[in-house]
């Protein structure tokens, strides 16, 4: 049974209208209290009835902090790209401004976190594919389940003007109590079925390919990353909640996200952290470079070490190692990385992976360090901006927020985000998935082709299909 305490909310609700009414504006009234261990995809799956396209799910690999949002009390969004991650910070913390928090706990991720992310380049022309998602998209839940080292927490978040009283509160009580007792809803929905799978011209992707090397062997480009598309259609409507499941369980050792916006939904398990916060230290990683996953134990490992010791994927990675440091040692005083990359072994795929630790000063906000690092050249390429335009030329793709930075930032400035790679988009009866690769001067199309196919299997898997 979970206790939460009513009366406090009533009472910090009449002071949250007083406050509002003499600053003659909204304010923001958010509270957190510990309850009973609560399973958090029920939590997401209790919000679907009232809540449908409004939820938010988020765990790391470790699952040091979990995530879920349920309704929306604050949605910042914008579409504008000059300056786009500041115009989010300063929007955010306007937002908090004068907000009443009642957090007596010291972990993060409690209170007002703001969930979301942006677009991978704002200066693509937009297609019908991502409408429901602006460039910039960030969402503060009304209701959001927190584990955090073990113990669950919820957090209310209510948006209180000068002319509301208190009865208003008496309503998120017993909705949220209803959220909180109903019993764990039915989460045996049909799981969709997969009727037709389209690659979007994958000849035409090779080719791309192929002219971007020749590119990459005579002018100042290093690298640059391309990606391409893989259409589903399923025999009903593909619900999060069923997909979200699936991952959990195949996907472990991943960050797993859920974004649902205006009916369609972003979803992922990506094993790529773009940075994460924690306040001084910063964490980040370098991921490029693939090979696929052995048959035997035996096999496994001749690939690791083949791939250690490959000069293209090596190079490959290094781009990435190169530009996160240069990154990075623009905001932070210390930075500690090893000299040689390892292996991440996941379960479709391998990779070259750096690990970096660093110390920031005291004014780079967690937002900041994103605009940094994104696109990183696992992502993008090198020169970053030149990297970014030849994309912007020659995918015929739509990333939308695939590729791209997606993540929580609490009220204190701690958060992480993550790189939305091997991820899709639900629409309806549809989906669409991404996957891309590093193209370099020495790559194969038709070896970047299989590994773009590898990098598919995880949502592939999840939804039904191999
Ligand atoms: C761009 C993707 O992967 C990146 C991350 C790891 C390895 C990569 C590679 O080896 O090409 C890519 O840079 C993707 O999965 O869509
Ligand atoms: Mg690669």
């Amino acid at each position: 049974m979970v206790t939460i305490q009513e009366t406090e909310l009533k009472e910090r609700g009449i002071s949250a209208v007083t406050t509002a009414q003499k600053l003659g504006r909204p304010i923001l009234i958010s509270e957190v209290h510990k309850m009973d261990r609560m399973d958090p995809l029920s939590f997401f799956n209790r919000g679907r009835e009232r809540y449908l396209g409004e939820r938010f799910y988020w765990k790391d690999p470790s699952e040091e902090v979990v995530l879920v949002g349920i309704g929306i009390t604050k949605q910042i969004q914008s579409d504008q790209a000059t300056d786009r991650f500041f115009h989010v910070e300063e929007e955010w913390r306007e937002f908090l401004k004068d907000g009443l928090i009642f957090n007596p706990f010291n972990e993060n991720g409690l209170g007002p976190v703001m969930f979301g992310g942006f677009s991978f380049d704002p200066l693509k022309a937009k297609t019908a594919l991502w409408s429901k998602y602006a460039d910039s998209l960030f969402h503060v839940p009304k209701y959001m389940l927190t584990i955090v080292k073990g113990q669950t927490y919820l957090t209310t978040n209510i948006v209180c003007t000068p002319n509301d009283d208190y009865t208003f509160f008496e309503k998120v009580i017993s909705e949220r109590t209803q959220l909180l007792t109903s019993l764990k809803q039915d989460t045996h929905i049909n799981p969709p079925k997969l009727l037709e799978m389209k690659e979007i011209s994958p000849q035409k992707w090779k080719q791309t390919v192929d002219e971007v090397v020749e590119d990459l062997k005579t002018g100042s480009l290093k690298k640059v990353v391309l990606a391409r598309e893989l259409r589903l259609l399923f025999n009903h409507q593909v619900k999060a909640d069923v997909i979200l499941e699936n991952l959990y369980n195949q996907q472990r050792d991943s960050f797993i996200f859920v974004f649902e916006s205006n009916g369609d939904c972003f979803i992922g398990a990506t094993p790529e952290r773009l940075v994460k916060k924690q306040g001084k230290n910063v964490f980040s990683t370098c991921l490029a470079g693939s090979i696929r996953r052995g048959k035997n134990e035996e096999e496994d490992h001749f690939l690791g070490q083949t791939l250690l010791n490959d000069q293209k994927n090596l190079n490959e990675h290094g781009f990435v190692v190169e530009m996160i440091k240069e990154a990075l040692e623009e905001s932070c005083e210390e930075i500690i990385l090893p000299d040689k990359p390892q292996l991440m072994k996941i379960r479709d795929i391998q990779h070259l992976y750096t690990p970096v630790i660093g110390k920031c000063q005291k004014d780079a906000s967690l937002l900041l360090l994103v605009e940094r690092l994104h696109p990183t050249p696992a992502l993008g390429g090198l020169p970053k901006q030149e990297a970014v335009e030849k994309i912007r030329q020659v995918e015929e793709l739509d990333r939308g927020f695939y590729a791209a930075p997606l993540g929580w930032v609490d009220y204190r400035g701690n958060g992480e985000f993550s790189v939305s790679i091997r991820s899709g988009l639900i629409q309806g009866k549809e989906a669409s998935l991404f996957a891309g690769c590093g193209v370099v001067a020495n790559s194969d199309s038709e070896s970047e082709y299989l590994e773009t196919s590898l990098k598919f299997r995880p949502m592939l898997r999840a939804l039904g299909g191999k």
